[in-house]
């Protein structure tokens, strides 16, 4: 149930492991994530970023004769989004041998899928697993007139062909510190509303101070401790007045809602099977739903944002190639390799999950925070290093800011997590995924020569900081 990135990925693994499969789907092939979610919204940012970096190099800042085309940039951003037209993955899913069946599912009692479509209903009984992917929707938080005010969330927001003089954007998150930046850079005038004391909270803390500090910088109002009370709009189209936590109002063209996700577990049938409708799908980690008395559930599988492990498209399709692979497995008898970091299992969900905010500057992360390792009790050192001294630094952008953390296992000699906040610095992080993910130990790192003058050096840099006494091979 759901052909969104996850659902599309488990059906081919299974195909894969020699069973066939029907995948339901109530919209569009391809889900959120390349309609409304990361393909859209990373080519919408896509121009701002080339601009400034370019303005950023003496010789390339002195070439640009205009600014930010917005046209230019939505038509690159319809492209990105297939011009919101599923037939090329509806190709794709013909191609790999899995059959469609348009409509809304629901559970209809052990291994039944129910599917709604054309006013009738097709009943779908699977051999050996049902699979629930049906992904997440945002959340409109309970203020007054908000959710009347017809508020944007993230699917107008990426969709719009016009840009709003005046944006408020209510959150903190990945989702509004991502369209801050975006509308700051398409010329709206945005106040980010933010509840807490700064943005990306669950982060390291300075990269949320960065990515405020450069939102300021490009123009954007960044309100922390601030909240809406009330909103009110007398039409749809027209200015809304938001009244905010200290008192004063803010009136604005549009309102962005971007205040976390549930999964999309209403309408599905989850009481057929003793679950209760709205709740997330807890899974043991080789993704079979836990059942009311915490027992995983034989035959029901949930996979993605649905089960609020890790709402990443890239972490959703890892779970999904797990659990496409052990319902093959299950269903034909083969060994299921469930222990940790086997081939059947989420393993990483809980240890290694990489991410990429593409604010400028970009933040990317993998693994534990120090707060979060010294909240296990790991025994932790935790190095800093600015970016803006390595060398590649400095030919990449003139003043080159940025900042690296290392948080270290001083027992084990690994690295348990890294953060960089820079310009460009998303290509760096599938080398810090494969450090934590590996628990490479700091010894053999001192071997992974950075190329110069890369923004890799920052490797070395961590070594050198750390000392090499620290990382002395094993004796035996
Ligand atoms: C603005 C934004 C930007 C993002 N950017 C990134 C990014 O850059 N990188 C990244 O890794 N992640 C990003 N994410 C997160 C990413 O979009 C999700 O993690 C990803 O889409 C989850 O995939 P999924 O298949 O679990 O769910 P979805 O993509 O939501 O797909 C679920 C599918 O199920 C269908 N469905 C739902 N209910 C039913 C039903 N009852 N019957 C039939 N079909 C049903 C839906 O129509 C949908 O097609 C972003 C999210 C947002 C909101
Ligand atoms: N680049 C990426 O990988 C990317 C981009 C966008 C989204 N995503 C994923 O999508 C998910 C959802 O993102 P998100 O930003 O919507 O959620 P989030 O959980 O990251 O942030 C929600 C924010 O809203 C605030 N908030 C919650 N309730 C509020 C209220 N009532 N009033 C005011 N503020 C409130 C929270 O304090 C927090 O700052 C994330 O988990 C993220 O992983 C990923």
């Amino acid at each position: 149930m759901g052909a969104g990135p996850v659902g599309e990925n488990i059906a081919d693994r299974a195909v894969q492991g020699g069973l066939s499969v029907a995948i339901v789907e109530c919209e569009l092939v391809g889900g959120e994530c390349s309609y409304w979610a990361c393909m859209p919204t990373k080519a919408l940012l896509r121009p701002a970023h080339a601009l400034a970096a370019a303005r950023r190099v003496p010789g390339a800042r002195e070439a640009i004769i205009g600014d930010l085309d917005v046209d230019a940039a939505f038509a690159f951003r319809d492209g990105a989004a297939a011009q919101w037209d599923d037939s090329g993955q509806v190709g794709w899913l013909e191609g790999a041998d899995i059959t469609l069946v348009r409509g809304h599912g629901r559970l209809a009692g052990e291994r039944t899928v129910e599917v709604e479509r054309d006013g009738g209903r097709v009943t779908l009984t699977a051999r050996h697993a049902v699979a629930v992917a049906t992904g997440s929707v945002p959340v409109v938080p309970d203020v007054p007139g908000l959710a009347t005010a017809s508020p944007w969330t993230n699917r107008e927001a990426i969709s719009t062909s016009s840009v709003p003089t005046r944006l408020a954007v209510i959150g903190g998150g990945v989702v509004a510190s991502e369209f801050a930046t975006m509308f700051a850079a398409l010329g709206s005038d945005v106040t980010v509303l933010v509840r807490g004391d700064g943005l990306l909270g669950s982060l390291e803390p300075f990269a949320g101070e960065r990515v405020a500090a450069a939102l300021t910088e490009a123009g954007a109002d960044v309100r922390t401790g601030t909240s809406a009370t009330e909103v009110v709009r007398a039409a749809a189209t027209g200015p809304a007045t938001l009244t905010l936590t200290d008192g004063s109002t803010l009136e604005v063209d549009e309102i962005l809602v971007a205040t976390g996700r549930r999964p999309t577990t209403d309408d599905i049938g989850l009481d057929t099977v003793g679950l209760e409708s709205g709740q997330t799908l807890t899974t043991d980690d080789t993704l079979r739903v836990l059942g009311p008395d915490h027992a995983p559930i034989a035959w029901l599988y949930a996979v993605g944002d649905v089960n609020g492990r890790a709402l990443l498209t890239h972490q959703g399709k890892y779970q999904a190639r797990a659990a496409g692979d052990v319902i093959a497995a299950r269903a034909t008898g083969a060994t299921v390799d469930d222990g940790p970091w086997g081939a059947h299992v989420a393993t990483a969900d809980h240890a290694a999950v990489p991410s990429v905010v593409f604010t400028d500057p970009e933040v990317a992360t993998v693994g534990l925070t120090a707060e979060r390792a010294r909240a296990e009790h790991r025994p932790v050192r935790v190095v800093d290093y600015d970016l803006g001294w390595i060398a590649g630094a400095t030919v990449l952008a003139e003043d080159y800011q940025g900042q690296a953390r290392f948080v270290v296992d001083t027992e084990r000699h690994v690295v348990l997590g890294v953060t960089f906040v820079g310009q460009d610095v998303a290509e760096l992080l599938q080398a810090a995924t494969v450090a934590v993910v590996g628990e490479v130990p700091l010894h053999r790192l001192w071997h992974a020569v950075p190329a110069y003058p890369t923004l890799g050096e920052i490797w070395l840099r961590l070594l050198e900081t750390l000392g090499r006494d620290t990382a002395t091979a094993p004796t035996s």
